[in-house]
């Protein structure tokens, strides 16, 4: 029997390479469910760990069972010697999401568990948030502070980062940010991840991986591009139609807008940016969050890129949300691998519950038979 001819998919856009029961996103709604209960509600009425138990274990927990992964986390979020060395040891300017790509990948090497799939999964959730505290105060100079057990991941990472009792509200706050990132279909980190797993290699190797792809400005790496654009665009002095106007005939992309698979706004940004007039009105300095309205209607007018204009997506309200929490910018993609880090291990395990190895081709568009020319041969 013959292959069928292959089909030809530059982007792998709109194919459809697995089933998952864990995200669902309708980009024309637009929606975004996760395990059937709508983002948004949940953003507005649960936690990021409850979430977090929801993607896991396909149900809600009942308070004992949320007390119980909670505690699981508890016993986890401490760094082991080998782990605290690589973060504590890292140069100062070392990028922050290579650090935390390192300090994942070292759980494995340093694994204080029974090593299974969700003994590693829980290290993972558990550990980034202190790896990347820890990085962050030993880059300034600071002792790393241990994680305490009454507070939950958020607050705990505020915590770890500042050395003090976090503010309420930004506990509440980051806990929000983490739950919006916590799963989004199969996107490319996510992929990559499933990519992974589906080679049957273990769980850290697949979060690892997805780390990685996570980090490049057309994915997560966007968020941090969004407060270093506003940055400059307050630097320069510039009024923001006439520094995008100029990004854009420099054939630039403006982070924070276009997605692969909403059509219309994000409504991920929708709630980010809800929270990020509240915490716009309460801080002094520059009015961020005017000027990522002044974006929003620059790039809506746009007809250049697309006769709609151009929708928000997830990264660009979320950068001036972080920034009012005091999270250094170059953290801020971190604070999405650590929110993401729950769909990532998710989906991994839903790879290794029904897998095939995940294949696809090329098509060679290389030169034939070129003949091999002895070293002494060449010119
Ligand atoms: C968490 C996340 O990963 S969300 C995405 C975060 N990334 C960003 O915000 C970076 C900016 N955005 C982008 O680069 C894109 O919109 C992506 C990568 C997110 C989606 O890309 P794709 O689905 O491949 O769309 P594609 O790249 O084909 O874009 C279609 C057209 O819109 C243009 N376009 C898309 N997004 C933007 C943008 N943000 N700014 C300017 N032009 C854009 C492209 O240049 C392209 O124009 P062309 O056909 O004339 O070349
Ligand atoms: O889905 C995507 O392509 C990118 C994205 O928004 C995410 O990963 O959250």
């Amino acid at each position: 029997m013959t292959d069928p001819e292959p089909i030809r998919r530059i982007g792998l856009e709109n194919v459809v390479v697995a089933d998952t029961e864990l995200s669902h996103i309708d980009g024309e709604k637009p929606e975004l469910l996760y395990r059937g209960v709508d983002a948004q509600e949940l953003a507005e009425k649960s936690s990021y760990e409850e979430t977090a138990y929801l993607l896991w274990n396909g149900g809600f927990p009942t308070r004992d069972e949320l007390d119980s992964f909670r505690g699981e986390l508890d016993d986890r979020r401490s760094l082991s010697h080998g782990v605290a060395e690589i973060v504590e040891h890292a140069p100062e300017d070392a990028v922050p999401m290579d650090v935390l790509r390192s300090a994942v990948s070292a759980t494995s090497v340093y694994g204080d568990g029974d090593g299974t799939t969700r003994d590693r999964s829980l290290s993972v959730l558990a550990k980034a948030p202190t790896a990347l505290a820890a990085f962050g105060r030993a880059r300034d100079g600071y002792e790393a502070v241990e994680p305490r057990e009454d507070l939950d991941t958020a607050a705990n990472f505020l915590y770890m980062l500042n050395g003090e009792e976090p503010d309420e509200r930004h506990a509440e706050i980051l806990d929000t940010a983490l739950l919006l990132h916590a799963d989004h279909g199969l996107n490319a980190s996510t992929f990559t991840g499933r990519v992974i797993a589906s080679t049957e290699s273990d769980v850290v190797s697949a979060v690892t991986g997805a780390i990685g792809a996570l980090k490049g400005p057309l994915h997560g790496g966007a968020n941090q591009d969004v407060m270093e654009m506003l940055l400059d665009i307050e630097d320069s002095q510039k009024d923001v139609s006439s520094y995008l106007a100029g990004m854009l005939e420099d054939g630039e992309r403006v982070p924070g807008f276009g997605h692969r698979v909403y059509e219309a706004f994000d409504p991920r940004a929708e709630v980010f940016k809800k929270i990020a007039k509240e915490v716009s009105e309460k801080t002094d300095g520059p009015d961020w969050f005017s000027m990522l309205e002044e974006v929003e209607a620059f790039l809506r007018e746009e007809k250049r890129i697309h006769e709609k204009g151009i929708s928000p997506n997830v990264d660009l309200y979320s950068g001036t949300v972080y920034y009012s929490l005091g999270v250094p910018v170059d953290f801020f993609v971190p604070m999405f691998a650590i929110g993401r880090s729950v769909g990532w291990t998710a989906q991994a395990q839903e790879q290794y519950d029904d897998n095939r190895l995940v294949r696809p081709r090329a098509e060679y568009v290389g030169e034939r038979g070129v003949e091999y020319v002895p070293i002494d041969e060449r010119e």
